[in-house]
């Protein structure tokens, strides 16, 4: 290649899976490429064309790796592209002939469509004019990702550089320093500190990682890795202290806003609705001590009530409340179990002209901040090192100024444990200290020993970008763009819908678990080292806010906070469109919440043919539900609710289909969410059958999967399915409860049926839409 030769590594991604693949993928070490970008694949535009356009070379090389989401969707941040590459006007146009291209998709065999943005990616690619190098690439969730992600990764870039016919060699500037300051250092030789003083200040880092390597003589050296196995360094995104500059005229990142997305929706990502919490309750058997002790200290500041100071303090007595500690001798490892394990509804306020509208089975995106701490630690580090004061101006991508506070709060990922080695080596090539910079290197190495010292150092105590810094003081100068040009964007969390808009129209219901819990042991000399609280960015914090409503308190300052709401629609999670579907509902933990918006709608479908209906189903079939905006039916299936309604009245004179519902959890007394209201559907005749299984109050565990086969229920549960067309929907937490429920499905089928017909049994169901999955692992 004559000019500088670019590797593309284009990623899409819903949850960070894709998104790390490929980021790894692009800190590799290569010598076959001048240059490596990564970023999210509806960037392509802006950051793809332009160089495109600049360059004459034969071909460029772009990698793609992208998962699936919804039910065939591609993921938020691919769906613009994915529109872009589907245009009739971009067939034309050919942007692709210069390109020569491989897609790796990651998806799930549990899901109908699996891998279906990877593979319309790779259909289309090859029609504009791309070159494809290699089939596509699907690895399955089901099975494991790393048994088809591994090897691909291994192969691509050797096999991508030689279809551009690239053999040149020129590594970025920061990693062309970064090698050669090891290859001074004879690679595998120990690298000679200073002089002793220094040795006996080891940071807590090098420390731990000294002691994990069993190097007990303080003048005993960690021992650098080769270069080969180190990872390069790439910025995903950039951002600089901002310049203001002519208007720009790239079309395809344009933020204006006008009545609709171009998703079709009122609210999204970018847009999304700022809500009020109405109301909250444990749906555990959870004392609400906590949330009157955090009440009180938030009422009693002498600041606003929800600043970050009083949050900080309230989340703090929350934790106290909550001991999960083995050493609190005054807790029993039970207490401590049932602690961990809080799961709370909220209630939150929707637009009231209808704009923002969602059906059961849809999740509910929110928008979440960094933790208080963390973002202050970022923020003075910048100001001390770097002068940079919180509220100056900087552009990330180029794109529109923000300060540098609203940076560090929204855009990049301070508080997830870091998953990358990337980061870690990014991080050593600003440590001063040399034994922070060897140590920082060893930990990022891809070898036998810093796999595993990563495993039970960083991943296992599930360090932060924070603690990073603050186990290896000297990487504290690290610049701004270094620092967030190696960290993820942060993502928004999604909770499933637990509320039917047929039963008040004006808010909206979701029920989601706190994450909280103690990290596995770490001795270290016999000392403990880990041992640490880790609390889920997003839950923790609406634990705190929410503990007025928690304890009923009549002083919630609504006013004072609002949370940044969007609705994420699926296609297929959806109630069958008629009545007279008998469903089977298969929802341990809180996978039950769907399944509390679609029997609220079901109910409140019962009451519309019976004549008593609400006035927010009212308001539906009156046909203000859609509420003045344009919906693209594809993109939000809404419409099926309306061809519900006028199934009804017909329907409810002949047949309803019957519902059976199993539920699962640990404690019948403390985590059976929605007991009361399960039994009331019951009573009501909305609920069939209710199967619970308890796993931990007897002496064996019971899980939903085995209540298939108890009693009667396995005969009940074939009639439904084989002769009743029944349809089946699984929700929850984990693969494992997929697969076993798949399984046992499976198992129940074969009564009736040979082993093979069962298998493709469910095959067509799932075609069928009769056998419809929401996991999450
Ligand atoms: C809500 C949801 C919907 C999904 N839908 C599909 C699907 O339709 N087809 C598929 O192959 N995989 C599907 N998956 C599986 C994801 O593609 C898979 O978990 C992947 O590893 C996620 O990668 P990401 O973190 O980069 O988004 C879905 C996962 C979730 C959580």
């Amino acid at each position: 290649m004559s000019e500088e030769s670019t590797l593309f590594v284009l990623y899409g991604s819903a949850t960070g899976n894709a998104e790390h693949i490929a980021k790894d993928l692009a800190a590799r070490p290569n010598t076959l490429f001048d240059k490596v970008l990564c970023f999210e694949l509806d960037q392509f535009k802006r950051k793809c064309q332009p160089t495109w356009e600049k360059e004459t070379i034969t071909k460029h090389a772009v990698l793609i790796v992208t998962s699936t989401t919804g039910n065939g969707d591609a993921p938020e941040n691919a769906s613009r592209f994915v529109r872009y590459i589907k245009r009739s006007q971009t067939v034309d146009e050919k942007p692709f002939r210069h390109v020569a291209y491989a897609v790796l998709g990651l998806g799930d065999t549990n899901y109908d469509q699996f891998c279906q943005c990877a593979k319309v990616i790779d259909k289309k690619l090859l029609e504009l004019g791309g070159t494809r190098i290699r089939p596509l690439t699907c690895a399955d969730e089901a099975t494991g990702l790393e048994e088809v992600v591994e090897p691909w990764t291994e192969r691509i870039l050797d096999e991508i550089a030689v279809a551009c016919r690239g053999s040149s060699c020129n590594i970025e500037e920061g990693n062309e320093e970064s090698k050669e300051a090891i290859e001074e250092n004879e690679v595998g030789q120990p690298l000679i500190l200073e002089n002793g003083a220094r040795e006996l200040t080891f940071s807590d880092g090098v420390a731990t990682v000294r002691a994990l390597l069993g190097l007990e003589n303080k003048s005993q050296p960690i021992w650098i890795p080769d270069a080969k196995c180190l990872p390069s360094l790439t910025a995903s995104r950039s951002c600089e202290l901002f310049v203001p500059k002519e208007e720009s005229t790239d079309f395809s990142c344009s933020d204006s806003f006008t009545t609709t997305s171009s998703s079709g929706l009122h609210y999204t990502m970018k847009h999304p609705f700022e809500s009020s919490p109405l109301k909250a309750r444990y749906l555990t058997n959870t004392s609400t001590k906590a949330a009157e002790e955090a009440t009180c200290l938030l009422e009693s500041t002498e600041t606003k009530m929800f600043s970050d100071e009083s949050l900080l303090k309230a989340s703090r007595v929350i934790a106290s409340q909550f001991s999960l500690s083995p050493e609190d001798d005054f807790c029993t490892q039970e207490q401590r179990d049932r602690n961990g394990k809080r799961v709370i509804e909220l209630s939150l306020a929707l637009p009231d002209d209808y704009t923002l509208e969602y059906a059961p089975g849809d999740s509910l995106g929110l928008l979440v901040e960094n933790t208080p701490e963390t973002v202050q630690f970022v923020l003075d580090m910048l100001q001390k090192n770097h002068g940079i004061h919180s509220n100056q101006q900087v552009s990330i991508d180029e794109g529109r100024a923000v300060t540098v506070e609203e940076v560090a709060r929204r855009h990049f990922d301070l508080c997830s444990p870091v998953k990358s080695k990337r980061i870690l080596f990014g991080l050593s090539q600003f440590a001063t200290d040399e034994a922070e910079r060897v140590a920082l290197q060893f930990l990022s190495s891809k070898t036998t020993e810093g796999d595993e010292i990563f495993k039970s150092f960083i991943d296992e105590q599930r360090l932060n970008v924070v603690d990073l810094l603050r186990e290896f003081p000297s990487t504290q100068g690290v610049s701004m763009q270094g620092l967030f040009g190696m960290l993820p964007a942060l993502p928004p969390r999604y909770y499933s819908v637990s509320s039917s808009p047929l039963k008040n129209s004006t808010t909206v219901t979701i029920a989601f678990s706190v994450v909280d819990y103690i990290t596995p042991s770490l001795k270290i000399c016999g000392r403990e080292r880990g041992l640490r609280r880790i609390g889920g960015v997003a839950t923790r914090f609406l634990e705190t806010i929410c503990s007025p409503l928690l304890c009923s308190s009549d002083k919630f300052p609504s006013d004072e906070i609002s949370l940044k709401i969007f609705p994420k629609p699926t296609a297929e999670f959806r109630m069958p469109k008629t009545l007279s579907t008998p469903l089977i509902l298969i929802g341990p933990g809180t996978g039950i919440a769907p399944f509390m918006g679609f029997l609220a709608h079901r109910r409140a479908l019962t009451q519309l043919s019976e004549g008593h209906a609400t006035l927010a189903a009212q308001t539906v079939v009156e046909g203000m539900w859609r509420g003045g905006y344009d919906v693209m039916e594809k993109d939000l299936s809404i419409h099926s609710t309306h061809d519900l309604l006028d199934s009804v009245p017909r329907e409810r004179k002949n047949h309803v289909g019957s519902v059976d519902l199993f539920f699962g959890c640990r404690h019948a007394d403390h985590d059976w969410l929605y007991r009361k209201e399960m039994e009331d559907l019951l009573d009501e005749k909305i609920l069939s059958a209710l199967h619970t299984a308890f796993s931990r109050d007897g002496p064996n565990k019971v899980y939903v999967q085995d209540k298939f086969f108890e009693g009667e229920n396995s005969e009940r549960l074939l009639t439904l399915i084989t002769e009743q067309n029944a349809s089946i929907y699984v929700c929850g937490d984990g693969n494992a409860m997929a697969r076993d429920v798949k399984n046992a499905i499976v198992k129940l089928l074969r009564q009736k049926m040979g082993v093979e017909d069962a298998s493709s049994y469910l095959e067509a169901m799932k075609k069928q839409n009769r056998f419809v999955l929401d996991i999450w692992s």
